[in-house]
């Protein structure tokens, strides 16, 4: 990035969570272990387990009682605008029928949280300063040949990318994805998880991401939360929370984890139960 961003230090810490929709509580008294600064949990679990739900109620989106605390700030009950000061959310899709450059819609995020930023964002120089910081997250997320292009002329997979770039540019102490991954061929998927770990560990960000990769959240998670019908049924580090009980238990398969010798996880599905 053009500025050394800040080193954030808080720990997130949701407890006694309840969230949902008008004719139905999804989420009931959830709590989660603490996040801390520079960590990547993800949230696995099968469809309608309340993952999306989860998210946007972390992220302020949903209305919610309980606690979501970071350090020592509560964030329910807070407007949305200091909600979004603190936790960037990037949805599974961008919306279409949006006329601007990728460039221009980086920007155009970068200038939404210009609040956060007072004094920085001023004048000439604020907005040169606003367009390298633009072009070294475009770089970074490696999309910077696509700067120009519309959004509307994107592939599934580019708009992913340019989600991404947006939350990023707003250099985010939380971080969440809904399935940041989903649109992304193997190499992109790769270079995505990496980025994310690289951002946490570098700044103190904390990231949270919905997946339903097991042996992608396995690889580059800190810590897994696994959902079943809007309650925690397992957690901890990939290797606690994954095992074929678990697998069996949330996704009714009949599943082998095997640990590499180099460290990681293999998880084979063999059946439906
Ligand atoms: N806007 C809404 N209004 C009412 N119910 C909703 C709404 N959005 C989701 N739900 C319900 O909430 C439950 C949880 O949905 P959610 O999208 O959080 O699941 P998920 O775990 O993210 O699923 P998936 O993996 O399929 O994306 C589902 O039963 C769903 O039908």
């Amino acid at each position: 990035m053009s500025q050394a961003p800040a080193f954030y230090a808080d720990t997130l810490q949701v407890s006694h969570l309840s969230t949902g929709y008008r004719d139905r509580q999804v989420i009931q008294n959830l709590s989660l272990p603490p996040v801390r600064p520079g960590e990547v949990h993800s949230l696995l679990g099968p469809n309608a387990a309340g993952k999306s739900t989860l998210l946007r109620a972390l992220a302020g989106l949903q209305a919610a009682t309980g606690s979501i605390q970071l350090g020592p700030q509560e964030l329910v009950g807070l407007p949305l605008a200091e909600h979004a000061r603190r936790v960037t959310y990037m949805p599974q899709t961008l919306p279409q029928g949006v006329a601007l450059s990728v460039l221009e819609s980086v920007l155009g995020a970068l200038q939404a949280s210009a609040t956060d930023r007072p004094g920085e964002h001023q004048g000439r120089a604020g907005h040169e300063a606003d367009q390298r910081r633009a072009v070294a997250v475009l770089e970074r997320v490696g999309i910077l040949h696509l700067a120009m292009e519309g959004l509307d002329h994107l592939s599934g997979g580019q708009r992913q990318l340019v989600s991404l770039a947006q939350s990023l540019v707003r250099e985010p102490r939380v971080l969440l994805l809904d399935e940041p991954i989903s649109a992304l061929d193997l190499q992109h998927q790769l270079r995505v998880m990496r980025l994310v770990h690289e951002l946490a560990r570098e700044r103190g960000m904390i990231a949270i991401m919905v997946l339903h990769d097991l042996q992608i959240a396995a690889r580059w998670s800190d810590g897994i939360v696994m959902l079943a019908q809007g309650a925690v049924v397992a957690t901890g580090a990939p290797a606690q929370a994954i095992t074929p009980d678990t697998l069996a238990r949330v996704y009714g398969v009949r599943a082998r984890v095997e640990h590499c010798s180099r460290g990681s996880l293999q998880i084979m599905v063999d059946d439906v139960l």
